[in-house]
C-alpha cells in the first residue's frame, strides 16, 4: 500500500514538473489539404490549468488545429508536444499514455446514435481499459453523467431522445470518462439558447476548477470568451496572430481583433460582463457592511 501511495505521489510530482507549465506546445505548424494551406508557421502554447479560448473567422483552421493536436490530422511540418511529449509521428501505442490524459467534445457532440448515453460514455473506458468489468464501467458512467449535470435517468436514453443541451452534456460526460487532465471542446455552446449556453459555461468552469483541467476551447461565443476563458488565441492569416487576455487583445490594433471584440456583439458582451462585475462588487461591499 505504501509503495502504491509513493508511486501515485511520484506521478503527481512528475505531472507538476513536466513541460514547464505548458500543456500543449505547437511550433511552426503547417497543415494543408491539397493546394489549400490551412496553417503555415503556426505557434501556440497552452498553459497548464488555463481555459484557452480559440477564436477566428469561419474556416481559419480552429478545428483542424485541434485535430492536429490530438493526432487526427497529420501536419506537413512542425512540432506538437502535449505534456512535454512529442506527438507527431508517434505510433498509437507510444502515445497511448498521453492520449488517455485527454478528453474531446467534438462539434455537435458526435455521440453514437445507436448507443445509449451511458454506453457512449463507456466507449473510451472499453477502448483504453478493456479489463474494467461491466459493473465498475456502469458506475463510472453513471458518475460522469451526474457530474455534467444530467439527471441520472439520462443514462439509458438514446441521443435522439435528448435536447441539444443534454446531448452536449452527454458528450462532455464521455470526454470526462477517463478523468482527463486536458479537455478539448469544439464549439460546445453552438446551437444552445443563451440560458443553456451560460449553464454549460458555468459547468465547464466548475469542472475545470474542481478537476484542475486544462481546457482548449474553440468558440464563436463572445459570452463564453468573456465569462470563462483565462486567455484567448486568435487564428487569422494561417497563424495564431495574438494570444492574451481580452484586455491584452483589445490593446492590439489588428483590424479583425478590433472588429470582433469592439463590434456590436463584442460591446454587448463587454457590457454584460461589466454589469456582472459591478453586481459582484456591490454584493461584496454589502457583505462587508453586514
Ligand atoms: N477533411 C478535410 N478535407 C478537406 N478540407 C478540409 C478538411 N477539413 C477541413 N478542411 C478545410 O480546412 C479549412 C479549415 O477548416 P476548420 O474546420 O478547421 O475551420 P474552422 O476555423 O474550425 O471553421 P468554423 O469556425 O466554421 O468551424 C476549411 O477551409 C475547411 O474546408
Amino acid at each position: 500500500m505504501a509503495a502504491e501511495i509513493e508511486s501515485v505521489e511520484e506521478e503527481r510530482v512528475e505531472k507538476a514538473v513536466e513541460g514547464n507549465g505548458i500543456a500543449i506546445c505547437v511550433r511552426d505548424l503547417r497543415t494543408s489539404f491539397g493546394d489549400q494551406i490551412v496553417h503555415d508557421g503556426l505557434d501556440l502554447d497552452v498553459r497548464k490549468g488555463e481555459i484557452l479560448g480559440v477564436v477566428g473567422g469561419s474556416g481559419t483552421g480552429k478545428s483542424v488545429l485541434m485535430r492536429a493536436i490530438i493526432g487526427l490530422q497529420i501536419p506537413d511540418r512542425g512540432e506538437i508536444e502535449v505534456f512535454g511529449e512529442p506527438m507527431i509521428g508517434r505510433l498509437d501505442d507510444e502515445a497511448l499514455a498521453i492520449r488517455k490524459r485527454w478528453g474531446v467534445l467534438f462539434q455537435g457532440g458526435a455521440l453514437f446514435s445507436t448507443l445509449t448515453v451511458a454506453e457512449n460514455v463507456e466507449v473510451p473506458i472499453r477502448e483504453y481499459y478493456p479489463n474494467i468489468g461491466a459493473q465498475l464501467r456502469d458506475e463510472i458512467a453513471a458518475y460522469k453523467i451526474r457530474m455534467t449535470g444530467l439527471p441520472a435517468d439520462a443514462g439509458p436514453k438514446y441521443p435522439a431522445e435528448l435536447s441539444g443541451g443534454m446531448r452536449k452534456r452527454a458528450g462532455l460526460a464521455r470526454a470526462l470518462a477517463l478523468d482527463p487532465d486536458l479537455l478539448f471542446l469544439d464549439e460546445p455552446t453552438a446551437g444552445l439558447d443563451p440560458i443553456g449556453a451560460a449553464a454549460f459555461d458555468d459547468q465547464t468552469r466548475r469542472l475545470q476548477r474542481t478537476l484542475g483541467l486544462t481546457v482548449f476551447l474553440i468558440t464563436h461565443d463572445l459570452d463564453t470568451l468573456y465569462s470563462i476563458c483565462d486567455r484567448v488565441a486568435v487564428l487569422a492569416d494561417k497563424k495564431v496572430i495574438a494570444v492574451g487576455t481580452i484586455d491584452e487583445l483589445l490593446a492590439t490594433d489588428h483590424p479583425w481583433i478590433q472588429e470582433y471584440f469592439n463590434g456590436p456583439r463584442g460591446r454587448a458582451a463587454t457590457a454584460a460582463v461589466e454589469r456582472e462585475r459591478g453586481k459582484t462588487a456591490a454584493e461584496t461591499q454589502a457583505d462587508g457592511r453586514r
